[in-house]
């Protein structure tokens, strides 16, 4: 997801839609304008008809039908209304000086709290909106997703071959194909086909922490960092990564330097990197696109040329591997054997769409995991006694003698809670994947344009105080009644919302309890000790300042339980065999 986010970022910080936005202000304004001419024109073609005095009073009908045409013109208009409250704009730039470049989610929450839930700034010309709470989030996004369903549009994806995408793509027929697509294969029920691929995966991360103890510390790094997924494999293969192959196209990803992954990670690689001098300009100015690339300062021409290549073999070469495994009559549970099987009986031709949505899943799906496993890890390691309480949970109902298993979910209500405060405590998206407005609207008294940038502040949702009261606090108990019965509060928001919600919430849900409770089952997490014995202290604000953020480095330890845990996770290979 964390190329998503750059560029959605990266898209709004630029105000790439300076042409847009510019473009349809002028429209109106050419419009009114235009209906005013035609009125004076209509006018002047009967002056000679009139005598001076005719004349002169026909200039004062014609002024007094402009004032009257203004004057309706306001009143039919929704656009006389102001727009949401906010940081003053200045001449030109709007807020472009206002706009945080460090954890935007931080300055927009108080923004929240100076100018209450829905802000609003410009940049350029460019709308952009904030929702600071649940309830106008909820307003906006699910009851009025007709309107705020869209997403902004960024050059730089479209000239790197990235518009087919599911998360940039405009609302429309193909997009909602590639939702189709999704939910038939993604869906609660759907979803249940690929546990055990993701339990199988589990007891792998299961067994490269039990026999790779040297490498806990580089494992939580790998795990917090962005570093390519190829050397995370090095150690026991990205969990993450794992799933998705495994679910996706029915592929094994190989321990170590594996061609798909290092094929995905590359072009996704790619669109991180978009966000250089060059590709902002054109995110800014889109009319750059026609600019040819001998042009001097038109070099960003040629990286989306690389990147389209990167990218359609990413589509492409994992697609042929389950192409050629149907061929052989080779069985796979894949989402893309599923789907052309399907295609084929149809007899429909949806190689495209399917290529393009087997893609998005890897490039959505991998990174955000990790990034909610790594902040699982952080917390475990900062609080012992809930670690405790959750190990006691699990042993009390699962028992020592077996590794839990999915059915026991709904008897591990404080597994549960832990779940859901991992999410809230540190959300992956802290401001979800922007949206766009697809027409003018009009909310509790305020305008919100056609086109806008409506950003969904995840952060500021999950420390309303009302909800979430010490809601810096780590503390799973906040999702328990009075008397002691898991309360109803089971929306992640960190999933984002309306029609756009993440399609693979129910799988990634399920990765992260997996992972979770079996990591919990078998192993300690603690605070390292120094040379002295001392504990060595974690920042628990310590996460990078991406969109999806994740925990920086930190020191740790990882240990088996006892014996029978260790008994335990050996005996997930002969499971897994
Ligand atoms: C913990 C893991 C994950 C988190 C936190 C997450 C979060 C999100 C968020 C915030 C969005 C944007 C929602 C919005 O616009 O309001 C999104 C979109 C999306 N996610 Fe996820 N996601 C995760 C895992 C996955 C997985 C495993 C898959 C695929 C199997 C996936 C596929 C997608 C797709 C395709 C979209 C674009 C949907 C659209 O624009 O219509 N995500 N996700």
């Amino acid at each position: 997801m964390s190329y998503l986010n750059r560029l959605v970022y990266t898209r709004r910080r630029q105000s790439s839609r300076v042409a847009l936005s510019w473009g349809h202000g002028a429209f109106r304004s050419i419009h009114c304008r235009h209906r005013v001419q035609l009125f004076i024109r209509l006018i002047s073609a009967d002056v000679s008809l009139f005598t001076p005095m005719d004349y002169r009073s026909s200039l004062a009908l014609g002024a007094f039908a402009i004032l009257l045409l203004k004057f309706f013109e306001k009143l039919f208009s929704k656009r006389h209304l102001p727009f949401p409250p906010g940081p003053s704009p200045r001449f030109l730039g709007g807020n472009f000086r206002d706009l945080p470049t460090k954890k935007p989610w931080l300055t927009y929450t108080e923004w929240g709290h100076r100018y209450g839930d829905l802000v609003h700034a410009t940049v350029f010309g460019e709308h952009i909106v904030i929702v600071n709470s649940v309830k106008t989030a909820v307003e906006l996004f699910e009851k009025r997703s007709h309107t705020y369903s869209d997403r902004p549009v960024i050059t730089m994806i479209d000239l790197m071959g990235w518009e087919s995408s599911t998360a940039f793509m405009r609302v429309g027929d193909r997009w909602r194909q590639h939702r189709r697509m999704f939910q038939q294969h993604f869906r609660p029920d759907a979803s249940r086909n690929y546990r055990p691929a993701q339990m199988n995966k589990v007891y792998q991360l299961l067994q490269g922490l039990l026999s790779r103890p040297q490498d806990f510390r580089e494992l939580i790094k790998t795990y917090a960092v962005r570093t390519p997924l190829v050397k995370v494999d090095k150690i026991f293969g990205s969990l993450a990564a794992a799933i998705i192959m495994s679910t996706v196209y029915g592929y094994e990803v190989k321990p170590s330097n594996d061609r798909f992954v290092g094929l995905a990670e590359s072009a996704v690689k790619k669109v991180t990197e978009s966000v250089f001098p060059g590709a902002v300009a054109v995110n800014a100015f889109p009319i750059l696109r026609h600019l040819p690339s001998w042009i001097p300062g038109a070099g960003f021409q040629r990286f989306p040329a690389e990147s389209r290549q990167l990218a359609q073999e990413m589509r492409e070469v994992p697609y042929n591997f389950v192409k050629q495994n149907m061929h052989d009559g080779i069985e796979s549970k894949s989402m893309v054997a599923k789907l052309l099987e399907a295609s084929q009986a149809r007899g429909r031709s949806d190689e495209n769409a399917i290529q393009e949505v087997a893609a998005v899943a890897y490039g959505a799906g991998a990174d955000t995991t990790v990034s909610a496993l790594a902040s699982f890890f952080l917390a475990m390691a900062l609080h012992p006694d809930i670690q405790k309480r959750a190990q006691h949970e699990i042993d009390t109902v699962v028992g020592t003698h077996r590794l839990p298993e999915f059915e026991d979910r709904p008897s591990l209500p404080f597994i549960e809670a832990l779940y859901r405060e991992v999410m809230r405590w540190r959300p992956v998206l802290p401001l979800g994947l922007a949206h766009a407005t697809s027409a003018h609207d009009v909310y509790n008294g305020y305008f919100i344009p056609k086109g806008a940038t409506v950003i969904g502040n995840i952060w500021a949702m999950t420390r309303d105080e009302s909800f979430y009261p010490e809601s810096e606090r780590f503390n799973p108990d906040r999702f328990f009644t009075a008397d002691g019965k898991l309360n109803n509060d089971d929306t992640v928001l960190t999933f984002g919302f309306g029609r756009r919600i993440c399609v693979g919430r129910h799988h990634a849900d399920a990765t992260v309890w997996a992972a979770m409770v079996s990591v919990l089952a078998t192993f300690n997490i603690a605070k390292a000790k120094d040379s002295t014995g001392n504990e060595i202290d974690i920042d628990p604000n310590n996460y990078t300042d991406d969109l999806d953020s994740h925990p920086l480095p930190f020191p740790c330890s990882i240990t088996p339980r006892s014996d029978a845990a260790k008994s335990l996770v050996q005996a997930t290979e002969a499971h897994e065999a």
